[in-house]
């Protein structure tokens, strides 16, 4: 039996649920010849209760974390966790995370390391509905164009408007179940969406896409009123906040905003904190994908995922090799909303 020494970055939603799956994963892990073992534990406020965890592991202090075999990154924000993945990645030590804002902002440091497929980043879009293996398993198709519901909390707060909930109250739902990020701006703003697409874009087009360029082309949904919202359900429409990526003027185009969907439409479909994403290759057509996107217990289960990808031997999650070559194809009209 291999002992497989964890160091935990982050123990709070997704942490403390990725803590208590581990426990309930352990005879699994131990079935294929691997112990987990909590080495330490990185958080802010070591005098918080986290059930399942030893007091003594709980460290406050970055240089104090132990040596591992494997480093989970569930801990968010990009500097401090940057610093610390990359020191674990020059050290050789696969890392898994399900931060897509490192990955996004951070790229031009990681990418190396995800091409020598040290970094599983599985949970970082559409958390446990599993499409970054997916989209890698689909190299063999060319992509036409891609259009998704990435961001459960803005799901979530436009169906409520529609249930005739107010804004604020309908945020601080999404933030005590667990969907927001620590500054949910990042998700009313569209920037968590453009985050993701920008990983989903890397892994499927180009492996130099750059988030600069995504971020110019996003709008959130904080404008939206439950009087538009009505309106569109008036005309057969519901507004949801979309990610696309579609061919346009010779160059692959990345955009993230609310858009006015036919009622039928299968994004629109997707109830409350779900994803959802619809890409159409040459090949294969148009695909649909829906699952979970949100949520300590979904994302956890895809960060579990990742280490038994590990310790099956599997690499982890390689950006696309080069870019794909263009399609001269009609995309998809959204009216913008
Ligand atoms: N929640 C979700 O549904 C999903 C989240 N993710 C991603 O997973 C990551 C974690 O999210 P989530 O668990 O919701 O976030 P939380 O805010 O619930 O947890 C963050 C954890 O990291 C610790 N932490 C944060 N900053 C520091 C710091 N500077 N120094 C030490 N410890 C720190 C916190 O410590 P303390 O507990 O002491 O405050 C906390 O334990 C993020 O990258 C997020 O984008 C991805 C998919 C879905
Ligand atoms: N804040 C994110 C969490 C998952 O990535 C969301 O709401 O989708």
């Amino acid at each position: 039996m291999e002992t497989v020494r964890i160091a935990l970055l982050g123990a709070g939603t997704v942490g403390g649920c990725l803590v208590e799956l581990l426990g309930a994963h352990r005879g699994r892990l131990e079935a294929f010849g691997y112990r987990p073992e909590l080495v330490s534990v990185l958080v802010r406020d070591a005098g918080k209760p986290r059930p399942g965890i030893p007091p003594h592991l709980l460290t406050t202090d970055p240089a104090a974390i132990a040596e591992a075999d494997v480093l989970i990154e569930v801990m968010g924000g990009t500097k401090l966790a940057g610093e610390l993945v990359l020191r674990a990645l020059e050290a050789d030590t696969p890392v898994i995370t399900a931060n897509k804002a490192l990955l996004a902002e951070r790229w031009g440091e990681l990418r190396g390391y995800a091409e020598a497929g040290l970094l599983y980043y599985e949970a970082s879009v559409m958390a446990g509905t599993p499409v970054i293996g997916a989209l890698q398993s689909l190299w063999g198709n060319r992509l036409l164009e891609l259009h998704g519901i990435l961001n459960g909390t803005c799901n979530y707060i436009l169906g409520r408007l529609e249930a005739g909930i107010p804004y604020a109250q309908a945020l601080k739902e999404a933030q005590d179940k667990g969907y927001a990020e620590a500054d949910p701006t990042l998700d009313v703003g569209g920037f968590d969406a453009a985050h993701k697409l920008t990983v989903l874009s890397r892994l499927t087009v180009d492996p130099d896409f750059a988030w600069e360029e995504v971020r110019a082309n996003t709008r959130g949904i904080e404008h939206l009123t439950p009087e538009l919202l009505d309106e569109a359900r008036a005309n057969g429409q519901v507004i949801r906040l979309v990610a696309s990526l579609f061919p346009e003027g010779g160059r692959w185009v990345g955009k993230v905003r609310p858009v006015r969907l036919p009622a039928s439409h299968p994004l629109a479909l997707m109830g409350s904190v779900r994803n959802a994403m619809v890409c159409r290759t040459q090949e294969v057509g148009e695909l649909v994908f829906s699952g979970a996107g949100a949520g300590g217990h979904v994302t956890a289960s895809a960060v579990l995922g990742d280490l038994y990808r590990l310790v099956s031997g599997q690499p982890g999650h390689l950006p696309i090799p080069n870019a794909l070559p263009l399609p001269d194809i009609r995309v998809e009209a959204l009216e913008e909303a």
